[in-house]
């Protein structure tokens, strides 16, 4: 039944998300990740991706050939390559980029801070960096130290917190000074989508270059990073792309780009001839000057299981899931949540969303202590947000239901 004022009651909203995950063409893809025991809603696909079905098979393998057979070989036999290949993959699954621009490598902070330094190696003391005010504290916190350092200035661009950042934002906070601008594509809070081409278009009319943090982007939205003409981007592999917790992280640097930077952390890995033993730094030609040290094999594995399920799935139809399961989730908040006082923190709009929505209520650090011991795992972001973040492949609708349903059971009476 739907209720007068248009909301659904929980029944029909059962019915609802049976029937969506009937007709769902990618629900087949669920039983391709390993089972959580006592699990009864995963809803932190947004921070923390599940394992692939036989990622511990693929570990294993990995020790016992790879590793403990060909041994030092196998740095020749593809480990050394690894970096650029999986970028690659990164790049043509869901960035939109073209081979030989992106790269596999260290934490999402040391990218970030090597892209960041880079972009601004020439910049003149007093030039500006703009960053949003509610961008993840790492992105800020990097543009803080890089600004004391090299005696720059930030601008700080205050957007709508739900609606998230607009290119009219951007525009008004450029200044002729400002060298970088350093922005999420999906707010980590609000889980706002960017208009990255307009955004990317606006920064460049003002002769400044952008740099984009895809974290949460990476894996659920399909992008157009060459076609937008995007400088830098830096992402995590760890989320949507479920390379396991620390799992190394990609950066993006344009063609023409690549040989005007030269990144901060001088390594070995980034010389132009590895092996040369230089008596000193030259940097490497194309993405190898972005690498410092030893390429992270063991943290590259996992995540190639969920790049050939999103290859098998098509990045196209990973986005619609994302969008139905975020439209499902908004439509049993209504009828759930919203009576009970329950804030949505999260666009309506489809097109300008990422894969989460955020809920919020003063209760809900305790709420979701409560369900983290009833195996309904939603994520907690001060003061009072609930994420409830939904991964495509590994999230059906029901699943969905039993967590919303969850927090309003919680919520106190
Ligand atoms: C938008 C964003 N940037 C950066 C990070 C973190 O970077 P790191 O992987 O280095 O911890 C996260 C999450 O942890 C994030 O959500
Ligand atoms: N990266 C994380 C970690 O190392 C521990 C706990 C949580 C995380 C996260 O991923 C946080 C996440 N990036 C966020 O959006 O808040």
């Amino acid at each position: 039944m739907t209720a007068t004022d248009g909301t659904d009651d929980l029944d029909a909203l059962a019915r609802i998300a049976a029937d969506l995950d009937d007709s769902d063409p990618l629900a087949a893809f669920v039983d391709e990740f390993e089972p959580a025991d006592g699990v009864v809603s995963y809803l932190d696909g947004n921070s923390l991706g599940r394992p692939v079905r036989g990622t511990g098979e693929r570990i294993a393998d990995f020790v016992a050939n790879d590793w403990g057979t060909r041994l030092i070989r196998s740095w020749d036999e593809g480990w050394m390559e690894l970096p650029y290949a999986l970028g690659d993959r990164i790049g043509r699954i869901t960035l939109g980029a073209a081979p030989g621009r992106t790269v596999v490598a260290d934490s999402t902070t040391v990218l970030l801070y090597k892209l960041i330094s880079a972009a601004v190696q020439d910049a003149p003391a007093g030039s500006r960096i703009l960053i949003e005010r509610g961008n993840f504290p790492t992105d800020r916190f990097l543009v803080e130290g890089i600004a004391a350092h090299r005696g720059l200035v930030i601008d700080w661009v205050d957007p709508d917190p739900i609606a998230g950042v607009t290119g009219d934002d951007v525009t008004a906070a450029l200044t002729p000074d400002t060298v970088l601008v350093v922005l999420s594509n999906v707010d980590y809070r609000s889980g706002a989508l960017a208009d990255l081409p307009a955004i990317t278009r606006a920064v460049h009319d003002a002769g400044a270059l952008i740099l984009w943090d895809l974290c949460h982007s990476a894996g659920v939205v399909p992008m157009t990073l060459d076609a937008s003409g995007v400088d830098l981007a830096v992402g995590c592999t760890y989320k949507y792309l479920n390379g396991g917790p620390g799992s190394p992280a990609f950066a993006y640097v344009r063609a023409g780009l690549q040989e005007r930077l030269e990144q901060p952390i001088w390594g070995w890995m980034g010389a132009a001839d590895v092996f040369a033993m230089a008596p000193e730094y030259r940097p490497g030609t194309g993405m190898r000057r972005f690498l410092s040290g030893t390429p992270p094999v063991v943290g590259m594995l996992a995540m190639q299981g969920m790049l050939d399920l999103i290859e098998r799935a098509g990045m196209d139809a990973v986005r619609a899931k994302s969008i139905a399961l975020t439209e499902f989730a908004i439509r049993a908040y209504d009828a759930l949540l919203a009576p009970a006082g329950v804030e949505l923190l999260t666009t309506r709009d489809s097109e300008h969303r990422g894969s989460h929505i955020t809920i919020g209520h003063p209760s809900f650090r305790e709420v979701t202590a409560q369900l983290w011991t009833e195996g309904v795992v939603p994520d907690f972001r001060a003061p009072q947000g609930i994420r409830l973040g939904l991964s495509p492949l590994s999230t059906t609708f029901a699943e969905t239901l039993r967590g919303v349903t969850a927090v309003a059971a919680a919520l106190p009476r």
